[in-house]
């Protein structure tokens, strides 16, 4: 490691020159003493030259910590001086901890550290720093963490104590953390006994899924607490107050990586410390008016209903089961009939076959999100809209409802390119029977720069709400029996692919989980109170708002 620059602290002039102090914004400028180049943890730094100066802002440092320039003596606070045998010059010295950004999205924790010549010097630096940070009150402080120790690769509890505990402690964050035992733990946790009041936010160490059933345990805890019936589609719900953040540690992670840009450890757990936000379309999943599921990702049936029902036995592959069963899945080439009934959201900017791609501060999801007429009724809900459902019948290979790009490392562009995070619609996307060659390109164009949307078979609309009924709608009763006998059934053509009857029924693949009916009902969920800042369940995680803004 080439030897650090000295930093000069005694050119940081306080208050009147290089250090200027505003409530949101500590600009440290410094004077980098002249180096080819400084690797730092994690980043490395662009070749300084003498008297360039380098800004970080405050909402960008992580900690500041006085220098313990003597091993012996503890950092009870006060002011050390540095032993005698180091520098002469300048005996005093701190280090600021501060985000890097590195490449493809990528952030890095690194440090600097300052040398004085007074220990007053110094002191007020850090003294002023920490009063700066103190003020950022859109940082958490206190975290709930629930790792899913079976996801993924099965490393969440190694993830989350080498790379994501560090810099908590290192940012003075109080963690409780859990470590899942059975699935549904977190969800049922939540929704009962966890002490809410207690957390600036909770953090999921897991996959889509892990989080998906985060979401439903926050809100259905929300509801309960407030009274609220999930189980009508109509029904407005209470916006909740905490935040969920997301470390990577699943599968497929589309939901962090569609919002973060990667899936790295690190750089969730350094937006989760500063305190990012960015808000979330939820979309809430129900049978005969009976709430099932919240979905913040995919909904899908057919293909990827299948894949995730064939690799659910595959777990102990790890990702790669995804893989194996897309691989099977596709030679079964099965397709479904039904009913797909759909309210198209007109009004609004942006399609799914536009070049736009939604980022931070995203302007179509602020416009989208915002339409409301002057009573503050949501414009698609007033009489008219009520016509305004299309319906389609057919045969699917796949029905895909997307919230969100999807993005991936699978799928870089994701299920649906153009989707937005918080826009209130989510992408319909139909895949009617067609050739299995045809259905290969389809997939492949996923991983491409093509246009998957670009086939004949393929049609993708921009939706507030759908129904799905499959073609042989049984009752209940006979549903059940039907799906036990579909299970056996298709499991005996999926086990023999060169089988070419399709199964009456597929599975719904909510955010990576089954549900247990073919017929449901999709809405994006509407909340009561005040539009906009309160339509807001935030994530601490790149702040990734789980975005409630209306529904039905
Ligand atoms: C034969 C060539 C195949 C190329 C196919 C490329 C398409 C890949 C698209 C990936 C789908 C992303 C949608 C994400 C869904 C997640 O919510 C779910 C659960 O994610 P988790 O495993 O819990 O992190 N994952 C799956 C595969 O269903
Ligand atoms: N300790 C556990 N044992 C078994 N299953 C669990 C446990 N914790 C969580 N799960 C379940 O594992 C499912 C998948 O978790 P997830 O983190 O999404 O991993 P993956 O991305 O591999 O699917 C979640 O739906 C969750 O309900
Ligand atoms: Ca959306």
């Amino acid at each position: 490691m080439e030897k650090q620059p000295r930093l000069l602290a005694s050119q940081l002039l306080l208050k009147n020159s290089l250090f200027e102090v505003s409530l949101n914004r500590v600009l440290l400028t410094w004077k980098e003493i002249a180096t080819k180049k400084k690797r730092v943890s994690g980043g490395i730094h662009h070749p300084f030259k003498v008297g360039t100066s380098h800004g970080v802002s405050v909402s960008e440092i992580l900690a500041v910590r006085e220098l313990d320039v003597d091993s012996e003596t503890k950092d009870d606070g006060r002011w050390q001086k540095m032993p005698q045998k180091s520098t002469e010059a300048y005996p005093y010295a701190f280090t600021v901890s501060y985000v890097e950004r590195a490449w493809q999205h990528r952030w890095r924790c690194s440090d600097v550290t300052f040398h004085c010549l007074e220990g007053a010097l110094c002191q007020q630096w850090v003294q002023t720093i920490r009063e700066q940070l103190t003020a950022l009150t859109s940082r958490p402080k206190h975290l709930l963490v629930y790792i899913n120790p079976y996801g993924g690769k099965q490393q969440g509890e190694r993830i989350y104590e080498q790379k994501v505990a560090p810099l908590f402690t290192l940012a003075s964050i109080s963690t409780h953390v859990i470590v899942t035992e059975h699935a549904n733990h977190a969800r049922d946790h939540l929704r009962t006994e966890a002490e809410l009041k207690k957390y600036d936010g909770v953090v999921c160490v897991g996959g889509d899924g892990m989080f998906s059933e985060m979401v439903h345990g926050l809100v259905s805890r929300t509801q309960r607490d407030n009274g609220v019936d999930q189980n009508s589609p109509e029904e407005k719900l209470v916006p909740c107050t905490l935040r969920i953040g997301i470390i990577p540690a699943g599968s497929t992670d589309c939901i962090c990586y569609a919002t973060v840009g990667i899936n790295d450890p690190v750089t969730s757990a350094l937006h989760i410390i500063v305190g990012d936000a960015q808000p979330m379309d939820v979309c809430s999943v129900h049978h005969n008016n009976t709430f099932l599921r919240y979905s913040v990702s995919l909904l899908g049936y057919g293909f990827y209903g299948d894949v995730l029902a064939d690799s659910e036995r595959k777990r102990w592959m790890g990702p790669a089961r995804y893989d194996f069963s897309g691989f099977k899945t596709f030679l079964t080439h099965h397709y479904y009939e039904g009913t797909v009934s759909f309210l198209p959201a007109t009004d609004i900017l942006g399609t799914p076959r536009d070049k736009t791609r939604c980022r931070a501060g995203c302007f179509i999801c602020q416009h989208n999100g915002q339409l409301y007429s002057e009573d503050h009724q949501p414009l698609f809900l007033l009489p008219e809209y009520k016509g305004g459902w299309r319906v389609i019948r057919g045969k699917f290979l796949a029905i895909n409802a997307a919230s969100m790009s999807c993005a991936c490392p699978r799928s870089p562009k994701g299920l649906s390119p153009a989707a937005h995070l918080a826009d209130g619609t989510t992408d319909l996307i139909l895949v009617r029977k067609c050739s299995r060659f045809n259905f290969l390109r389809h997939l492949l164009r996923h991983t491409s720069k093509y246009d998957q949307f670009d086939m004949n078979f393929v049609e993708v609309h921009r939706v507030r709400r759908f129904r799905f009924t499959p073609r042989y709608c049984q009752s209940d009763s006979e549903l059940d029996l039907r799906e036990n006998g579909k299970r056996l059934f298709s499991q005996i053509c999926r086990d023999h692919p060169a089988c070419s009857c399709s199964p009456a029924y597929s599975s719904w693949n909510c955010d990576g989980e089954i549900l247990p009916h073919a017929a449901i009902e999709v809405g994006l969920v509407r909340i009561k109170g005040k539009i906009l800042d309160e339509n807001l369940l935030q994530s601490a995680q790149t702040g990734v708002k789980v975005h409630l803004p209306f529904g039905q």
